[in-house]
Protein backbone atom coordinates (compact mmCIF):
# COMPACT_ATOMS: atom_id res chain seq x y z
CA UNK A 1 0.00 0.00 0.00
CA UNK A 2 0.99 3.65 -0.30
CA UNK A 3 3.81 4.90 1.82
CA UNK A 4 2.16 7.28 4.31
CA UNK A 5 5.32 9.30 4.94
CA UNK A 6 5.84 12.42 2.81
CA UNK A 7 7.81 11.87 -0.38
CA UNK A 8 11.53 12.39 -0.06
CA UNK A 9 12.73 13.73 -3.37
CA UNK A 10 11.54 12.85 -6.86
CA UNK A 11 9.12 9.96 -7.32
CA UNK A 12 11.65 8.71 -9.83
CA UNK A 13 15.16 9.77 -10.64
CA UNK A 14 17.21 7.98 -13.26
CA UNK A 15 20.72 9.06 -14.14
CA UNK A 16 23.42 7.92 -16.53
CA UNK A 17 21.19 5.20 -17.96
CA UNK A 18 22.64 3.25 -20.89
CA UNK A 19 21.24 0.21 -22.63
CA UNK A 20 22.34 -1.65 -25.74
CA UNK A 21 20.72 -4.40 -27.72
CA UNK A 22 23.49 -6.02 -29.71
CA UNK A 23 24.83 -3.29 -31.96
CA UNK A 24 21.90 -0.95 -31.23
CA UNK A 25 22.36 1.70 -28.58
CA UNK A 26 18.83 2.21 -27.22
CA UNK A 27 19.84 4.58 -24.41
CA UNK A 28 23.10 6.42 -23.85
CA UNK A 29 23.73 8.27 -20.60
CA UNK A 30 20.04 9.21 -20.42
CA UNK A 31 18.29 10.75 -17.45
CA UNK A 32 14.84 11.64 -16.19
CA UNK A 33 13.46 13.03 -12.95
CA UNK A 34 9.79 13.34 -12.03
CA UNK A 35 8.68 15.35 -9.00
CA UNK A 36 5.74 14.29 -6.79
CA UNK A 37 2.44 15.29 -8.40
CA UNK A 38 4.15 16.42 -11.59
CA UNK A 39 2.77 15.85 -15.08
CA UNK A 40 5.89 15.14 -17.10
CA UNK A 41 5.92 14.41 -20.82
CA UNK A 42 8.57 12.32 -22.55
CA UNK A 43 8.76 12.88 -26.29
CA UNK A 44 11.06 11.80 -29.09
CA UNK A 45 11.07 10.35 -32.57
CA UNK A 46 10.41 6.68 -33.22
CA UNK A 47 13.32 4.71 -31.85
CA UNK A 48 14.55 7.51 -29.56
CA UNK A 49 14.55 5.14 -26.59
CA UNK A 50 11.29 6.01 -24.79
CA UNK A 51 9.93 2.48 -24.45
CA UNK A 52 13.33 1.19 -23.40
CA UNK A 53 13.34 3.75 -20.60
CA UNK A 54 9.85 2.62 -19.56
CA UNK A 55 10.97 -0.99 -19.35
CA UNK A 56 13.91 0.06 -17.17
CA UNK A 57 11.79 2.30 -14.92
CA UNK A 58 9.32 -0.55 -14.38
CA UNK A 59 11.95 -3.18 -13.65
CA UNK A 60 11.32 -5.23 -16.78
CA UNK A 61 14.87 -4.69 -18.00
CA UNK A 62 18.14 -3.90 -16.27
CA UNK A 63 20.12 -0.95 -17.55
CA UNK A 64 23.73 -1.63 -18.54
CA UNK A 65 24.81 1.42 -16.56
CA UNK A 66 23.23 4.11 -14.42
CA UNK A 67 21.34 4.62 -11.19
CA UNK A 68 17.64 4.52 -10.48
CA UNK A 69 15.92 5.81 -7.35
CA UNK A 70 12.30 6.05 -6.29
CA UNK A 71 11.40 8.61 -3.60
CA UNK A 72 15.09 8.98 -2.86
CA UNK A 73 15.64 5.25 -2.32
CA UNK A 74 17.43 2.75 -4.56
CA UNK A 75 15.27 0.74 -6.94
CA UNK A 76 14.03 -2.68 -5.79
CA UNK A 77 15.89 -5.84 -6.73
CA UNK A 78 15.14 -7.19 -10.21
CA UNK A 79 12.21 -9.58 -10.13
CA UNK A 80 10.67 -8.28 -6.89
CA UNK A 81 7.42 -7.55 -8.70
CA UNK A 82 5.46 -6.36 -5.67
CA UNK A 83 8.16 -3.88 -4.71
CA UNK A 84 8.33 -2.45 -8.24
CA UNK A 85 4.55 -2.19 -8.51
CA UNK A 86 4.32 -0.28 -5.24
CA UNK A 87 6.69 2.37 -6.63
CA UNK A 88 5.70 2.69 -10.24
CA UNK A 89 2.45 1.94 -12.07
CA UNK A 90 2.36 1.59 -15.82
CA UNK A 91 -0.31 1.49 -18.47
CA UNK A 92 0.88 0.33 -21.86
CA UNK A 93 -0.57 1.16 -25.23
CA UNK A 94 -1.65 -2.44 -25.61
CA UNK A 95 -4.36 -3.34 -23.14
CA UNK A 96 -3.62 -6.09 -20.63
CA UNK A 97 -7.28 -6.36 -19.66
CA UNK A 98 -8.83 -9.74 -20.46
CA UNK A 99 -12.19 -9.14 -22.20
CA UNK A 100 -13.79 -12.46 -21.18
CA UNK A 101 -13.33 -11.79 -17.45
CA UNK A 102 -15.32 -9.43 -15.27
CA UNK A 103 -13.93 -6.08 -14.21
CA UNK A 104 -13.53 -7.42 -10.65
CA UNK A 105 -11.59 -10.45 -11.85
CA UNK A 106 -9.37 -8.28 -14.00
CA UNK A 107 -8.63 -6.04 -11.03
CA UNK A 108 -7.50 -8.90 -8.80
CA UNK A 109 -5.88 -11.09 -11.38
CA UNK A 110 -2.23 -11.81 -11.00
CA UNK A 111 -1.75 -10.63 -7.44
CA UNK A 112 1.05 -12.58 -5.86
CA UNK A 113 0.95 -10.87 -2.50
CA UNK A 114 -1.16 -12.30 0.28
CA UNK A 115 -1.80 -8.92 1.77
CA UNK A 116 -5.09 -7.17 2.51
CA UNK A 117 -6.11 -6.65 -1.09
CA UNK A 118 -6.45 -10.31 -1.87
CA UNK A 119 -10.08 -11.29 -1.47
CA UNK A 120 -11.27 -14.82 -0.90
CA UNK A 121 -14.90 -15.07 -2.02
CA UNK A 122 -16.62 -13.76 -5.13
CA UNK A 123 -18.76 -11.54 -2.94
CA UNK A 124 -15.72 -10.09 -1.27
CA UNK A 125 -13.96 -9.77 -4.61
CA UNK A 126 -16.87 -7.75 -5.97
CA UNK A 127 -17.01 -5.52 -2.92
CA UNK A 128 -13.26 -4.84 -2.95
CA UNK A 129 -13.41 -4.14 -6.67
CA UNK A 130 -16.21 -1.65 -6.06
CA UNK A 131 -14.15 0.07 -3.36
CA UNK A 132 -11.07 0.18 -5.52
CA UNK A 133 -12.94 1.66 -8.48
CA UNK A 134 -14.57 4.24 -6.22
CA UNK A 135 -11.19 5.21 -4.78
CA UNK A 136 -10.02 6.22 -8.27
CA UNK A 137 -13.38 7.62 -9.31
CA UNK A 138 -13.97 4.98 -11.99
CA UNK A 139 -17.67 4.61 -12.69
CA UNK A 140 -17.80 1.02 -13.95
CA UNK A 141 -19.81 -1.98 -12.76
CA UNK A 142 -17.38 -4.52 -11.22
CA UNK A 143 -19.54 -7.42 -12.41
CA UNK A 144 -19.54 -6.30 -16.06
CA UNK A 145 -17.46 -8.25 -18.54
CA UNK A 146 -14.43 -6.18 -19.49
CA UNK A 147 -15.13 -6.86 -23.15
CA UNK A 148 -18.37 -4.90 -22.86
CA UNK A 149 -16.65 -1.72 -21.70
CA UNK A 150 -15.66 1.14 -23.96
CA UNK A 151 -11.96 1.51 -24.77
CA UNK A 152 -11.59 4.34 -22.29
CA UNK A 153 -13.46 2.52 -19.52
CA UNK A 154 -11.10 -0.40 -20.00
CA UNK A 155 -8.19 1.97 -19.74
CA UNK A 156 -9.57 3.45 -16.51
CA UNK A 157 -9.82 -0.04 -15.04
CA UNK A 158 -6.24 -0.58 -16.07
CA UNK A 159 -5.13 2.66 -14.43
CA UNK A 160 -7.02 1.83 -11.23
CA UNK A 161 -5.44 -1.63 -11.17
CA UNK A 162 -1.95 -0.26 -11.78
CA UNK A 163 -2.30 2.31 -8.97
CA UNK A 164 -3.92 -0.12 -6.55
CA UNK A 165 -0.50 -1.55 -5.68
CA UNK A 166 0.24 1.71 -3.91
CA UNK A 167 2.38 3.72 -6.33
CA UNK A 168 1.91 7.47 -6.56
CA UNK A 169 3.59 7.55 -9.94
CA UNK A 170 2.19 6.20 -13.17
CA UNK A 171 3.73 5.86 -16.62
CA UNK A 172 1.37 6.13 -19.57
CA UNK A 173 2.95 4.89 -22.80
CA UNK A 174 0.96 6.32 -25.73
CA UNK A 175 -2.34 6.01 -23.85
CA UNK A 176 -4.30 8.02 -26.40
CA UNK A 177 -3.36 5.90 -29.42
CA UNK A 178 -6.55 3.84 -29.27
CA UNK A 179 -8.94 6.58 -28.14
CA UNK A 180 -11.09 8.97 -30.14
CA UNK A 181 -11.39 12.66 -29.23
CA UNK A 182 -14.13 11.99 -26.68
CA UNK A 183 -12.13 9.21 -25.01
CA UNK A 184 -9.03 11.37 -24.85
CA UNK A 185 -10.97 14.12 -23.12
CA UNK A 186 -12.24 11.66 -20.51
CA UNK A 187 -8.77 10.22 -19.98
CA UNK A 188 -7.32 13.69 -19.45
CA UNK A 189 -10.06 14.58 -16.95
CA UNK A 190 -9.21 11.39 -15.08
CA UNK A 191 -5.47 12.14 -15.10
CA UNK A 192 -6.04 15.69 -13.86
CA UNK A 193 -8.14 14.47 -10.97
CA UNK A 194 -5.53 11.82 -10.09
CA UNK A 195 -2.93 14.54 -10.16
CA UNK A 196 -4.98 16.53 -7.68
CA UNK A 197 -4.77 13.48 -5.41
CA UNK A 198 -0.99 13.80 -5.64
CA UNK A 199 -0.28 11.21 -8.34
CA UNK A 200 2.64 12.08 -10.63
CA UNK A 201 2.78 10.86 -14.17
CA UNK A 202 5.13 10.34 -17.06
CA UNK A 203 3.19 10.74 -20.27
CA UNK A 204 4.48 9.49 -23.60
CA UNK A 205 2.79 10.67 -26.76
CA UNK A 206 3.50 11.57 -30.35
CA UNK A 207 0.71 14.16 -30.21
CA UNK A 208 2.49 17.27 -29.15
CA UNK A 209 -0.78 19.13 -28.60
CA UNK A 210 -1.59 16.62 -25.86
CA UNK A 211 1.71 17.44 -24.19
CA UNK A 212 0.74 21.11 -24.12
CA UNK A 213 -2.77 20.32 -22.88
CA UNK A 214 -1.78 18.00 -20.08
CA UNK A 215 1.79 18.41 -18.92
CA UNK A 216 3.84 21.03 -17.10
CA UNK A 217 7.31 19.64 -17.84
CA UNK A 218 8.68 17.99 -20.95
CA UNK A 219 11.78 15.90 -21.58
CA UNK A 220 13.03 15.27 -25.11
CA UNK A 221 15.12 12.25 -26.12
CA UNK A 222 16.83 11.96 -29.45
CA UNK A 223 18.94 9.06 -30.72
CA UNK A 224 19.10 7.42 -27.30
CA UNK A 225 20.16 10.62 -25.53
CA UNK A 226 18.61 13.15 -23.23
CA UNK A 227 18.39 16.46 -25.12
CA UNK A 228 16.43 18.82 -22.90
CA UNK A 229 14.08 19.03 -19.93
CA UNK A 230 12.07 22.24 -19.65
CA UNK A 231 8.76 23.67 -18.47
CA UNK A 232 6.23 23.10 -21.24
CA UNK A 233 5.31 26.77 -21.17
CA UNK A 234 8.87 27.75 -22.08
CA UNK A 235 9.24 25.43 -25.05
CA UNK A 236 7.18 26.37 -28.09
CA UNK A 237 6.08 23.75 -30.58
CA UNK A 238 8.81 24.73 -33.04
CA UNK A 239 11.55 24.49 -30.42
CA UNK A 240 10.14 21.15 -29.28
CA UNK A 241 10.17 19.71 -32.80
CA UNK A 242 13.69 21.02 -33.32
CA UNK A 243 14.83 19.33 -30.14
CA UNK A 244 13.24 16.06 -31.33
CA UNK A 245 14.65 16.15 -34.84
CA UNK A 246 17.87 18.08 -34.36
CA UNK A 247 16.95 20.15 -37.39
CA UNK A 248 15.62 23.62 -37.82
CA UNK A 249 12.02 23.67 -39.01
CA UNK A 250 11.88 27.37 -39.72
CA UNK A 251 10.02 28.19 -42.92
CA UNK A 252 9.28 24.46 -43.12
CA UNK A 253 5.95 23.99 -44.87
CA UNK A 254 4.41 20.62 -44.05
CA UNK A 255 5.36 18.21 -46.80
CA UNK A 256 1.80 17.01 -47.16
CA UNK A 257 -0.12 20.21 -47.86
CA UNK A 258 -2.63 19.68 -50.60
CA UNK A 259 -1.98 21.51 -53.84
CA UNK A 260 -4.57 22.28 -56.46
CA UNK A 261 -5.55 19.12 -58.22
CA UNK A 262 -7.55 19.58 -61.38
CA UNK A 263 -6.63 16.39 -63.20
CA UNK A 264 -9.04 14.09 -61.46
CA UNK A 265 -11.53 13.42 -64.22
CA UNK A 266 -10.34 10.03 -65.49
CA UNK A 267 -12.14 6.69 -64.97
CA UNK A 268 -12.69 5.71 -61.36
CA UNK A 269 -10.25 3.27 -59.74
CA UNK A 270 -12.52 2.51 -56.82
CA UNK A 271 -16.30 2.37 -56.94
CA UNK A 272 -18.39 1.36 -53.97
CA UNK A 273 -22.17 1.20 -54.14
CA UNK A 274 -24.88 0.39 -51.62
CA UNK A 275 -22.47 -1.21 -49.18
CA UNK A 276 -24.03 -2.18 -45.83
CA UNK A 277 -22.71 -4.14 -42.86
CA UNK A 278 -25.28 -4.61 -40.12
CA UNK A 279 -24.41 -2.75 -36.98
CA UNK A 280 -21.53 -0.89 -38.62
CA UNK A 281 -22.50 1.15 -41.68
CA UNK A 282 -25.36 1.49 -44.15
CA UNK A 283 -25.66 2.21 -47.82
CA UNK A 284 -22.17 3.52 -48.35
CA UNK A 285 -21.22 4.83 -51.79
CA UNK A 286 -17.96 6.23 -53.10
CA UNK A 287 -16.36 6.86 -56.46
CA UNK A 288 -12.66 7.64 -56.32
CA UNK A 289 -10.43 8.50 -59.26
CA UNK A 290 -6.74 7.99 -60.01
CA UNK A 291 -4.72 10.64 -58.22
CA UNK A 292 -7.26 11.07 -55.45
CA UNK A 293 -6.69 10.72 -51.75
CA UNK A 294 -10.06 10.36 -50.05
CA UNK A 295 -10.45 10.70 -46.30
CA UNK A 296 -13.00 8.69 -44.36
CA UNK A 297 -13.35 10.54 -41.08
CA UNK A 298 -15.24 9.33 -38.05
CA UNK A 299 -15.07 8.65 -34.32
CA UNK A 300 -15.03 5.22 -32.70
CA UNK A 301 -18.59 4.09 -33.46
CA UNK A 302 -18.91 5.72 -36.87
CA UNK A 303 -18.25 2.55 -38.87
CA UNK A 304 -15.38 4.05 -40.86
CA UNK A 305 -12.87 1.45 -39.67
CA UNK A 306 -15.21 -1.45 -40.50
CA UNK A 307 -15.77 0.06 -43.90
CA UNK A 308 -12.03 0.20 -44.59
CA UNK A 309 -11.69 -3.36 -43.33
CA UNK A 310 -14.52 -4.48 -45.59
CA UNK A 311 -12.68 -3.11 -48.62
CA UNK A 312 -9.67 -5.18 -47.54
CA UNK A 313 -11.86 -8.30 -47.41
CA UNK A 314 -12.05 -8.65 -43.64
CA UNK A 315 -15.85 -8.42 -43.38
CA UNK A 316 -18.53 -9.70 -45.70
CA UNK A 317 -21.10 -6.95 -46.21
CA UNK A 318 -24.83 -7.78 -46.32
CA UNK A 319 -25.26 -5.90 -49.54
CA UNK A 320 -23.45 -3.70 -52.02
CA UNK A 321 -20.64 -3.89 -54.53
CA UNK A 322 -16.97 -2.99 -54.69
CA UNK A 323 -15.28 -2.39 -58.03
CA UNK A 324 -11.55 -1.79 -58.56
CA UNK A 325 -10.32 -0.50 -61.92
CA UNK A 326 -13.61 -1.54 -63.49
CA UNK A 327 -13.59 -5.11 -62.17
CA UNK A 328 -15.97 -6.33 -59.46
CA UNK A 329 -14.23 -7.59 -56.30
CA UNK A 330 -15.53 -10.57 -54.40
CA UNK A 331 -16.24 -9.21 -50.93
CA UNK A 332 -15.45 -10.89 -47.63
CA UNK A 333 -12.19 -12.49 -48.78
CA UNK A 334 -8.75 -11.04 -48.14
CA UNK A 335 -7.01 -12.85 -51.03
CA UNK A 336 -9.67 -11.56 -53.44
CA UNK A 337 -9.16 -7.99 -52.26
CA UNK A 338 -5.40 -8.34 -52.59
CA UNK A 339 -5.64 -9.87 -56.04
CA UNK A 340 -7.94 -7.05 -57.11
CA UNK A 341 -5.24 -4.57 -56.16
CA UNK A 342 -6.32 -3.30 -52.75
CA UNK A 343 -3.37 -2.65 -50.44
CA UNK A 344 -4.19 -2.49 -46.75
CA UNK A 345 -2.71 -0.87 -43.65
CA UNK A 346 -4.63 -2.37 -40.71
CA UNK A 347 -5.51 -0.58 -37.52
CA UNK A 348 -3.70 -2.93 -35.17
CA UNK A 349 -0.29 -3.93 -36.42
CA UNK A 350 0.07 -6.38 -33.55
CA UNK A 351 -2.93 -8.45 -34.55
CA UNK A 352 -3.18 -8.01 -38.29
CA UNK A 353 0.10 -6.52 -39.30
CA UNK A 354 3.38 -8.20 -38.60
CA UNK A 355 5.19 -11.45 -37.92
CA UNK A 356 7.48 -10.29 -35.11
CA UNK A 357 10.24 -12.89 -35.51
CA UNK A 358 10.57 -12.29 -39.24
CA UNK A 359 12.92 -9.70 -40.65
CA UNK A 360 12.06 -6.18 -41.69
CA UNK A 361 12.57 -7.19 -45.32
CA UNK A 362 10.31 -10.23 -45.08
CA UNK A 363 7.57 -8.34 -43.30
CA UNK A 364 7.81 -5.47 -45.73
CA UNK A 365 7.29 -7.75 -48.70
CA UNK A 366 4.97 -10.44 -47.50
CA UNK A 367 1.31 -10.10 -48.20
CA UNK A 368 -1.49 -11.52 -46.12
CA UNK A 369 -1.79 -14.38 -48.60
CA UNK A 370 1.87 -15.32 -48.24
CA UNK A 371 1.50 -15.57 -44.51
CA UNK A 372 -0.64 -18.63 -45.02
CA UNK A 373 2.00 -20.52 -46.96
CA UNK A 374 5.49 -21.83 -46.18
CA UNK A 375 8.28 -19.36 -45.97
CA UNK A 376 11.91 -19.47 -47.10
CA UNK A 377 14.63 -18.08 -44.91
CA UNK A 378 16.90 -16.71 -47.64
CA UNK A 379 16.24 -13.14 -48.63
CA UNK A 380 16.07 -12.92 -52.41
CA UNK A 381 18.00 -9.94 -53.67
CA UNK A 382 14.84 -8.34 -55.04
CA UNK A 383 13.23 -8.48 -51.61
CA UNK A 384 16.31 -6.98 -50.06
CA UNK A 385 16.49 -4.20 -52.65
CA UNK A 386 12.83 -3.34 -52.14
CA UNK A 387 13.25 -3.37 -48.38
CA UNK A 388 16.30 -1.15 -48.56
CA UNK A 389 14.42 1.36 -50.67
CA UNK A 390 11.49 1.36 -48.25
CA UNK A 391 13.81 1.72 -45.25
CA UNK A 392 15.23 4.84 -46.88
CA UNK A 393 11.92 6.21 -48.21
CA UNK A 394 9.96 5.74 -45.01
CA UNK A 395 12.90 6.52 -42.76
CA UNK A 396 12.68 3.20 -40.91
CA UNK A 397 15.18 3.12 -38.07
CA UNK A 398 16.66 -0.37 -38.19
CA UNK A 399 20.19 -1.80 -38.24
CA UNK A 400 19.30 -3.43 -41.57
CA UNK A 401 16.72 -5.30 -43.64
CA UNK A 402 17.40 -8.63 -41.91
CA UNK A 403 16.71 -7.36 -38.39
CA UNK A 404 13.57 -8.97 -36.91
CA UNK A 405 10.72 -6.47 -36.66
CA UNK A 406 10.29 -7.36 -32.98
CA UNK A 407 13.53 -5.44 -32.35
CA UNK A 408 12.11 -2.26 -33.87
CA UNK A 409 10.42 0.51 -31.94
CA UNK A 410 6.62 0.72 -32.24
CA UNK A 411 6.56 3.57 -34.71
CA UNK A 412 9.13 1.90 -36.91
CA UNK A 413 7.06 -1.29 -36.95
CA UNK A 414 4.15 0.76 -38.22
CA UNK A 415 6.30 2.00 -41.10
CA UNK A 416 7.05 -1.62 -42.04
CA UNK A 417 3.30 -2.28 -42.23
CA UNK A 418 2.92 0.62 -44.66
CA UNK A 419 5.87 -0.61 -46.69
CA UNK A 420 4.17 -3.98 -46.99
CA UNK A 421 0.90 -2.46 -48.15
CA UNK A 422 2.81 -0.66 -50.89
CA UNK A 423 4.89 -3.71 -51.86
CA UNK A 424 2.15 -5.16 -54.06
CA UNK A 425 1.84 -1.85 -55.93
CA UNK A 426 -1.89 -1.70 -55.30
CA UNK A 427 -4.38 0.29 -57.36
CA UNK A 428 -6.08 1.35 -54.18
CA UNK A 429 -4.37 1.86 -50.84
CA UNK A 430 -6.68 1.60 -47.82
CA UNK A 431 -4.93 2.87 -44.70
CA UNK A 432 -6.50 2.88 -41.25
CA UNK A 433 -5.02 5.49 -38.91
CA UNK A 434 -1.72 5.11 -40.76
CA UNK A 435 0.25 7.50 -38.58
CA UNK A 436 -0.81 5.96 -35.27
CA UNK A 437 2.28 5.88 -33.04
CA UNK A 438 4.48 7.48 -35.67
CA UNK A 439 6.55 10.53 -34.72
CA UNK A 440 5.86 13.96 -36.18
CA UNK A 441 8.70 13.93 -38.70
CA UNK A 442 7.98 10.41 -39.97
CA UNK A 443 4.31 11.35 -40.16
CA UNK A 444 5.20 13.98 -42.74
CA UNK A 445 7.19 11.55 -44.86
CA UNK A 446 4.56 8.84 -44.48
CA UNK A 447 1.68 11.05 -45.53
CA UNK A 448 3.95 12.36 -48.26
CA UNK A 449 4.35 8.76 -49.42
CA UNK A 450 0.57 8.30 -49.56
CA UNK A 451 0.38 11.50 -51.59
CA UNK A 452 3.03 10.17 -53.99
CA UNK A 453 1.12 6.92 -54.43
CA UNK A 454 -1.89 8.94 -55.55
CA UNK A 455 0.20 11.27 -57.69
CA UNK A 456 1.52 8.18 -59.47
CA UNK A 457 -2.04 7.51 -60.64
CA UNK A 458 -3.36 5.32 -57.82
CA UNK A 459 -6.11 5.99 -55.30
CA UNK A 460 -5.73 6.16 -51.55
CA UNK A 461 -8.35 5.98 -48.83
CA UNK A 462 -7.30 7.23 -45.41
CA UNK A 463 -9.59 6.05 -42.62
CA UNK A 464 -8.88 8.15 -39.57
CA UNK A 465 -10.05 10.59 -36.95
CA UNK A 466 -6.67 12.33 -36.96
CA UNK A 467 -6.97 15.77 -38.49
CA UNK A 468 -3.37 15.67 -39.72
CA UNK A 469 -4.07 12.43 -41.63
CA UNK A 470 -7.17 13.98 -43.16
CA UNK A 471 -5.48 17.21 -44.21
CA UNK A 472 -3.54 15.35 -46.90
CA UNK A 473 -6.82 14.30 -48.54
CA UNK A 474 -8.38 15.82 -51.65
CA UNK A 475 -11.75 15.44 -50.01
CA UNK A 476 -13.04 14.05 -46.75
CA UNK A 477 -16.26 12.14 -46.09
CA UNK A 478 -17.36 12.40 -42.49
CA UNK A 479 -19.21 9.41 -41.05
CA UNK A 480 -21.45 9.29 -38.03
CA UNK A 481 -23.30 6.19 -36.81
CA UNK A 482 -22.72 4.29 -40.03
CA UNK A 483 -23.61 7.01 -42.50
CA UNK A 484 -21.80 9.68 -44.43
CA UNK A 485 -23.10 12.93 -42.99
CA UNK A 486 -20.95 15.48 -44.80
CA UNK A 487 -18.31 15.88 -47.44
CA UNK A 488 -15.51 18.41 -47.28
CA UNK A 489 -13.23 19.86 -49.92
CA UNK A 490 -9.72 21.01 -48.89
CA UNK A 491 -9.77 24.10 -46.74
CA UNK A 492 -12.15 22.74 -44.11
CA UNK A 493 -11.73 24.06 -40.61
CA UNK A 494 -10.94 21.73 -37.73
CA UNK A 495 -14.16 22.79 -36.02
CA UNK A 496 -16.48 21.91 -38.89
CA UNK A 497 -14.89 18.52 -39.47
CA UNK A 498 -14.84 17.65 -35.77
CA UNK A 499 -18.50 18.73 -35.47
CA UNK A 500 -19.44 16.49 -38.39
CA UNK A 501 -17.62 13.54 -36.80
CA UNK A 502 -19.58 14.18 -33.63
CA UNK A 503 -22.86 14.15 -35.49
CA UNK A 504 -23.48 17.87 -35.49
CA UNK A 505 -23.92 18.40 -39.18
CA UNK A 506 -25.69 21.71 -39.45
CA UNK A 507 -23.58 24.16 -41.49
CA UNK A 508 -21.75 26.18 -38.89
CA UNK A 509 -20.49 28.90 -41.17
CA UNK A 510 -21.01 30.29 -44.63
CA UNK A 511 -18.57 28.07 -46.51
CA UNK A 512 -21.39 26.02 -48.06
CA UNK A 513 -19.19 25.02 -50.96
CA UNK A 514 -17.19 22.90 -48.54
CA UNK A 515 -20.09 21.02 -47.06
CA UNK A 516 -22.64 19.02 -48.94
CA UNK A 517 -25.18 16.90 -47.14
CA UNK A 518 -26.32 13.52 -48.28
N1 LIG B 1 14.50 -6.04 -27.68
C1 LIG B 1 15.21 -5.29 -28.54
N2 LIG B 1 16.12 -5.84 -29.35
C2 LIG B 1 16.84 -5.09 -30.21
N3 LIG B 1 16.69 -3.75 -30.35
C3 LIG B 1 15.78 -3.14 -29.57
C4 LIG B 1 14.98 -3.86 -28.63
N4 LIG B 1 14.17 -2.99 -28.02
C5 LIG B 1 14.43 -1.77 -28.55
N5 LIG B 1 15.41 -1.86 -29.47
C6 LIG B 1 15.99 -0.75 -30.26
O1 LIG B 1 16.28 0.30 -29.36
C7 LIG B 1 15.98 1.56 -29.95
C8 LIG B 1 15.02 2.33 -29.07
O2 LIG B 1 13.74 1.73 -29.13
P1 LIG B 1 12.48 2.19 -28.24
O3 LIG B 1 11.44 1.15 -28.42
O4 LIG B 1 12.94 2.47 -26.86
O5 LIG B 1 12.06 3.55 -28.99
P2 LIG B 1 10.80 4.51 -28.75
O6 LIG B 1 11.37 5.85 -28.46
O7 LIG B 1 9.91 3.91 -27.73
O8 LIG B 1 10.12 4.54 -30.19
P3 LIG B 1 8.54 4.58 -30.68
O9 LIG B 1 8.12 6.00 -30.59
O10 LIG B 1 8.63 4.14 -32.11
O11 LIG B 1 7.79 3.64 -29.82
C9 LIG B 1 15.40 1.27 -31.33
O12 LIG B 1 16.44 1.44 -32.29
C10 LIG B 1 14.99 -0.17 -31.24
O13 LIG B 1 15.09 -0.77 -32.52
Amino acid sequence: MADPSPARGPVVEADGISKRFGATVALSDARISVAPGESHALVGRNGAGKSTLVSILTGLQNPDTGTLRFNGEPAPAPGDTDAWRSRVACVYQRSTIIPALTVAENLFLDRQSTRALRPISWKQLRRRAGELLAEYGVDVDPTARAGELTVEQRQFVEIARALSFGARFIILDEPTAKLDAHGIEKLFDKLRSLQQQGVAFLFISHHLQEVYDLCTTVTVYRDARHIVTAPVAELGQQALVEAMTGESTRNGEPAWSVTDRQDLDSTPLLEVAGLSLTGSYQDFALTARPGEVVGLAGAAASGNVQLGETLAGLHRPQSGTVTVAGRPVRTGRVPAALAAGIGFVPEDRHIQGLIPQRSVAENATLTVGDQLGPFGTVLPSRTRAFAERMIADLDIKTPGPSTPVSALSGGNQQKVVIARALATEPHVLVAIRPTNGVDIKSKESLLGTVRQVADAGKTALIVSDELDDLRVCDRVLAMFHGRVVAEFAPGWSDEELVSAMEGMTGPTDTKESHVSHH
